[in-house]
């Protein structure tokens, strides 16, 4: 998702704020150090990009890698900004008189989260909203809306932080990053606080946790899906990119943990977790009866609190029993497609379950009925499961159905693991029918998948069109490149006979899987899900997967379905 231009921020029309000496206390510099009346000057708002600054607000002038903030400080103060927070070498780039009072401290960005969290906290200090986070590497943005979906199906009021967009009472606002930065979570939660939301459900990136963007949030539950490769740039290796992940289930970020245990990841993530943990395994038994494997041999559903079981088609989505201690069951639907999204949900209801029956645990611990109150639980789960069937919803670019026959489906798999799920949950029964996908890499992110998911689409499609994702500042064609050696080397080295295309411009090789595709077979356009947007040198192109695909089914006469989010979403 291209980062241009960053936009005004979202947050409360009456912030509490706090004073220069407040927040001086708080990141540990001496009052001596604010000269004069400094100390009682009160910030109102908090940003670390210029770009975002209101009057009164503290500016944090960050180092990056770019740039440091403190370059920028000049614009920060003709924005209004009253006060900067920054380290020696911002201070020094900002000289002897900025006009503004100056705080300095060692490492800025270990502050800013308990900065955000104190200007924006309510003046009773209460914990107003209940906090739902979900990370891992797949199945973030699917949980989320799943869990967005059923706490509203329990009749709460809901907000959501996510990769497609921000929804913060009544307003919808598309996102520019997965986790926004802590100045930004803070003044949202306290926005949605504002406007008498009750609960929110947020996606936690691994970059989130390695910048401290959810510092000083308290969630109640965080919810791990999978962890496979991906952002290896970022992280080094799959060792840094799990510890990094394994940050979220500790007392500083949840009071509750609910780890998905399918893989090796999830049980060692599930073994260090340093809060309460219930652990979920979704992986079916296969053969029947058996227990579910992970690649070391070890069994998951055996290990686990709640597992999956008896999962049955129920048109394209599934039904299934999710098991418990002591007997539990609650059944479940979900229509979007896939065993993934079986996990998604399973996650999802595993995550409002541990809240509700915490509150229910403490609550009737006192008069004895710990059974009664947990049954009252389980059983208001399963009316609303039965009543608002809270996983059958579309998620904008998730397994997002554009036309039935041939089925065409615009998916975000952009990694190796979920691109294998994906292409697995499409490919056609009917004996004869291809499976048509069109599929590119980004420029600028981890390189290595780049062959892998050649050699992914390669296996799993009969048709692989090869073209362009978001090129970034990278040469589009060497992009393909890499993409093509991987899908070319399987194709060849594994004998698979698959028919193996490139086509730079995306709009085109859309239209020629359409060309190819007949009535019965299916067309996957992986990568990009929901974006309006290609970014290619700076330059923001419009291209929307979902329109160009309708538009090339409906030149062919092909049946469409009537997918509400396609338009709604090429808004912004
Ligand atoms: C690697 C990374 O995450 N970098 C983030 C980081 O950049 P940086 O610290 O290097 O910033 P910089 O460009 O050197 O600028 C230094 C400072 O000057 C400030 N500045 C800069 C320009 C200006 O005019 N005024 C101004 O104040 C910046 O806000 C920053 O604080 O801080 C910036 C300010 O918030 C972020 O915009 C930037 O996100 C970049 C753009 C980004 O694309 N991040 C992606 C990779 C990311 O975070 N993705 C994950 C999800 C990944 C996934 O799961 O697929 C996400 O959570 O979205
Ligand atoms: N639990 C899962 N396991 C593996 N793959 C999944 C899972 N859920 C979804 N997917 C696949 O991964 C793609 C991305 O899903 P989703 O957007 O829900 O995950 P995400 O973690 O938010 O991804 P990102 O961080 O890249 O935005 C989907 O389009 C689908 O192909």
């Amino acid at each position: 998702m291209p980062v241009n231009n960053p936009p005004a921020p979202l947050r409360p029309a009456h912030p509490h704020g706090a004073t220069l000496a407040q927040l001086a206390d708080l990141v540990g510099v001496p009052a001596a150090a604010l000269n004069g009346q400094a100390g009682a000057v009160r910030v109102g708002g908090v940003s670390l990009d210029s770009r975002t600054i209101l009057p009164g607000d503290l500016y944090l002038a960050l180092p990056g890698a770019k740039a440091h903030g403190a370059q920028f400080a000049a614009a920060a103060i003709a924005a209004g900004a009253a006060a900067i927070l920054t380290d020696d070498a911002g201070a020094r780039l900002l000289g002897g008189a900025p006009g503004v009072p100056v705080l300095t401290v060692a490492d800025p960005r270990a502050v800013t989260g308990a900065v955000a969290a104190a200007v924006y906290a309510r003046p009773d200090g209460a914990r107003a909203l209940e906090l739902f986070a979900v990370t891992g590497t797949n199945g973030k943005t699917t949980t989320t809306y799943f869990l967005n979906s059923l706490l509203q199906a329990l009749g709460r009021a809901t907000g959501l932080i996510g990769t497609i967009e921000i929804l913060a009472g009544g307003q919808a606002v598309p996102s520019k990053l997965t986790t926004p930065e802590s100045t930004d979570v803070h003044g949202l939660l306290a926005l949605m606080a504002e406007k008498g939301l009750d609960a929110a459900s947020m996606e936690v990136s691994s970059h989130a946790l390695a910048f401290g963007r959810v510092d000083a949030v308290e969630f109640s539950v965080a919810g791990f899906t999978n962890l496979t490769q991906d952002h290896l740039d970022l992280h080094g290796g799959m060792e840094g990119y799990y510890s990094t992940k394994a940050a979220l289930f500790t007392p500083a970020h949840t009071r509750h943990a609910v780890i998905t245990v399918d893989d090796a990841w999830g049980r060692r993530m599930a073994a260090e977790a340093s809060v309460p943990t219930t652990t979920l395994a979704t992986a079916q038994p296969q053969p029947e009866g058996a227990p579910a494997t992970d690649s070391l041999g070890t069994p998951a559903d055996a290990l686990a609190d709640w597992q999956v079981r008896s999962v049955r088609r129920d048109g394209v989505g599934s039904r299934f029993g999710l098991h418990g201690p002591r007997g539990a069951v609650l059944t479940v639907r979900t229509g979007l497609p896939g065993d993934f999204n079986v996990a998604n949900a399973a996650l999802a209801l595993l995550m409002v379950a541990t809240e509700l029956l915490a509150q229910a645990a403490a609550a009737s611990s006192a008069v004895g009925q710990g059974d009664e109150a947990r049954q009252v639980v389980l059983d208001r789960l399963q009316h609303v499961l039965d009543t608002a069937d809270p996983f059958t919803i579309e998620v904008p670019g998730r397994m997002q159905l554009v036309g039935t026959a041939p089925v065409a489906v615009v998916d975000f798999a952009h990694n190796p693991d979920a691109l294998e799920r994906a292409l697995d949950a499409v490919r056609p029964e009917a004996e004869g029918a291809k499976l048509i996908a069109v599929f590119g890499a980004t420029g600028e992110r981890d390189a290595t998948k780049r062959p892998i998911m050649g050699a992914v689409v390669a296996r799993g499609a009969d048709v692989v069109i090869i073209t362009d994702d978001d090129p970034h500042d990278e040469d589009p064609a060497a992009i393909r490149a890499d993409v093509l050696a991987g899908a070319r080397e399987a194709n060849d080295r594994e004998g698979l006979g698959r028919v193996v295309e490139e086509s730079g411009d995306r709009a085109a090789a859309i239209t020629r899987a359409v060309e190819l595709a007949g009535p019965e077979d299916v067309i996957l356009v992986a990568g990009r899900g929901h974006e309006v947007y290609q970014e290619v040198m700076g330059v923001n192109i419009s291209l929307d997967d979902r329109v160009e695909l309708r538009t090339a089914l409906a030149a062919r006469g092909f049946p469409l379905t009537n997918a509400s989010t396609i338009e709604s979403s090429t808004d912004d």
